[in-house]
């Protein structure tokens, strides 16, 4: 809430030097305030100077280069998953279009894609995203050890984190024809299914996130230095529901292409609900589940869902791996 207009907005969380010290009083204090925001929003919008103004505008236009390749070219990047791979122009999204990378902090990664889409790679490609991939990994592992500090229970982080893989994905969202604002969707309503979602955005606004209290959407506004974190399903299990995985949407209303980046944290593994986070007022609401089979089963819903046999896709983590089902 905004306390001067009394308008219902997500929440901001600042990060700064002063603050990211574990172990300080004001390290404690931010690990609570990411803490608070991810159960009653499952998002907030973080401001912290971790990526230099110059590498993201350096980014943004390096994606308008790749997704100005021919079709053909992109859709050379595949995948059995529906999550990875190139996702092109789907009847349901207009022309909404997916690039899916697979741990860009490892340079290897990020090489043989480029090999895949320029006949002789792309240097300055290469470098930009493995740049973005290690910063924003680092920013994931950050975060999620914040979680874990303000649950208290610290001493599991590590070998959490040690299983953790990261996704990027690329996002264009084209600009709207007139005739089509207020109707266009961009990305259907959806929650994620990672443990935590990083967004970066150019200056182009569009993501909405639903409230948990009253389901009413908002709008996520651009600010500078910013990205967007929100929380997945996977870590609502983890944290026995305690956390929210808002669902969210993009929804186009304006004349410019929308480009986003998503970096997105899987566990290798299975993941354990601690036992710090159940008790009699929080009873187990989930067994242990292996994440990876649980995006394989997300991947089976998704095609059911847009074959229209079931009507949603959000909350599967319950049907997967929810106690009593
Ligand atoms: O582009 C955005 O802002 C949202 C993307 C998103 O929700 C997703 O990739 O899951
Ligand atoms: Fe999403």
């Amino acid at each position: 809430m905004d306390h001067e207009t009394g308008v219902e907005k997500v929440p901001v969380i600042y990060f700064g030097k002063e603050n990211m010290e574990p172990g300080t009083l004001s390290w404690s204090k931010k690990c609570n305030e990411v803490r608070h925001c991810f159960e009653e929003y499952g998002c907030f919008v973080l401001v912290y100077d971790l990526i230099p103004k110059k590498l993201r505008d350096d980014l943004f236009n390096e994606l308008e280069q790749l997704f100005d390749l021919p079709t053909e070219t992109k859709a050379k990047h595949t995948s059995e998953m529906s999550l990875f791979g190139y996702t092109g122009k789907l009847p349901h999204l207009k022309d909404f279009e997916g690039i899916r990378l697979n741990e860009t902090a490892n340079l290897e990664n990020v090489l043989s894609f480029s090999k895949l889409m320029w006949p002789h790679g792309n240097d300055n490609f290469c470098e930009i995203v493995h740049e973005h991939g290690k910063l924003l990994t680092h920013l994931d592992i950050l975060l999620q050890k914040m979680v874990f500090e303000s649950y208290n229970v610290r001493n599991q982080c590590g070998n959490h984190i040690e299983s953790m893989a990261h996704i990027l994905r690329f996002n264009k969202y084209p600009a709207v024809p007139e005739k089509d604002i207020e109707t266009y969707v961009g990305l259907q309503p959806h929650t994620d299914k990672s443990f935590i979602s990083i967004l970066l955005q150019n200056q182009i606004s569009g993501l909405q996130v639903q409230t948990k209290a009253s389901a009413k959407w908002l709008p996520v506004e651009f600010l500078p230095s910013s990205c967007i974190i929100i929380a997945g399903e996977a870590m609502t299990a983890w944290s026995n529901n305690k956390v929210h995985s808002p669902i969210h949407r993009v929804l186009m209303a304006g004349k410019e292409t929308r480009y986003s980046v998503d970096t997105s944290s899987y566990h290798k593994g299975t993941i354990h609900i601690p036992e710090e986070l159940i008790d009699e007022e929080y009873p187990r609401c989930y067994n242990p589940f292996n994440h990876l089979e649980f995006l394989s089963f997300y991947s089976k819903k998704r095609k059911e869902f847009d074959a229209g046999r079931i009507q949603s896709v959000s909350d599967i983590i319950k049907d997967f791996c929810g106690v009593g089902t």
